[in-house]
């Protein structure tokens, strides 16, 4: 894995706004693999000043999130649809039909998840994905303990993901206990990976994404099988880490 040191949070954000971009001119059909959380908000913003200023088109572009929470409608400000809108979607010329978002609102979750997947494999594949990591290591809503070889599917967040994302929410209790992700397995087939990493409080997970053993109880240790993954990640994430 490459790992780009960056001074800070805007920096990480900057760099990792400026391969996606890259990655988009070049391409004339390009499927991109995104993520919410707060991590990316500062690199989708630079893709949104990149369009005022420079008008780069996303008419060719296809997107697939990584997640959705069940049961919280389209329009609540916490859905993961919201997010998208509000931060990439509504500033740039993507056209709606090619943004794709798990629905976790319909009664077959289990054929939605299917449906995703082939979806993903319509379009041949992800061609970049953008991940943020969970303290406990996960990638999309993959907690540990989710086989490697998992493609979409439904999980139970663990306590430590309810806690840590209580914060878009008013309270613990208002956080849904479920989500749809795609899998370690449909992630791990995108041709490129962009890890985001940013804060002291993922200090250790990256240390441990760096040095620690594959192990299916740390999600993201898959990642150091994958022949291109980028990892940008911002001082107060790296201190202490042997980089
Ligand atoms: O960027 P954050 O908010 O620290 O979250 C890290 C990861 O956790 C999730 O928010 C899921 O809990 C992912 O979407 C994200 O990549």
């Amino acid at each position: 894995m490459k790992v780009i040191r960056t001074t800070n949070h805007q920096e990480m954000s900057k760099i990792a706004a400026n391969i996606i971009l890259d990655r988009i001119k070049s391409s004339s059909h390009i499927t991109l693999g995104l993520a919410t959380g707060g991590t990316p908000i500062q690199t989708y913003a630079y893709l949104a000043e990149d369009y005022l200023e420079n008008q780069t088109s996303y008419q060719h572009v296809v997107t697939f999130n990584l997640d959705e929470y069940i049961g919280l409608p389209k329009d609540d400000p916490n859905s993961y649809h919201y997010y998208m809108h509000q931060h990439l979607f509504s500033k740039v010329n993507i056209p709606r039909d090619q943004t794709f978002i798990p629905n976790g609102l319909t009664e077959d979750l289990a054929a939605e998840c299917e449906t995703y997947e082939q979806k993903i494999q319509q379009y041949n594949g992800i061609d970049l994905q953008l991940l943020g990591l969970g303290k406990n290591g996960h990638i999309g809503f993959n907690e540990p303990g989710t086989p490697f070889d998992q493609h979409t599917h439904i999980v139970s967040l663990t306590r430590s993901t309810i806690q840590a994302n209580a914060r878009f929410f008013g309270t613990v209790e208002e956080v849904p206990k479920q989500a749809i992700t795609m899998g370690i397995g449909s992630i791990m087939e995108s041709k490129e990976i962009l890890l985001l990493v940013s804060g002291k409080e993922k200090n250790q997970a990256l240390n441990k994404l760096l040095h620690g053993r594959i192990d299916e109880q740390f999600p993201a240790s898959i990642l150091n099988n994958h022949e291109n993954v980028t990892i940008i990640a911002d001082e107060d994430a790296i201190m202490n880490t042997d980089i």
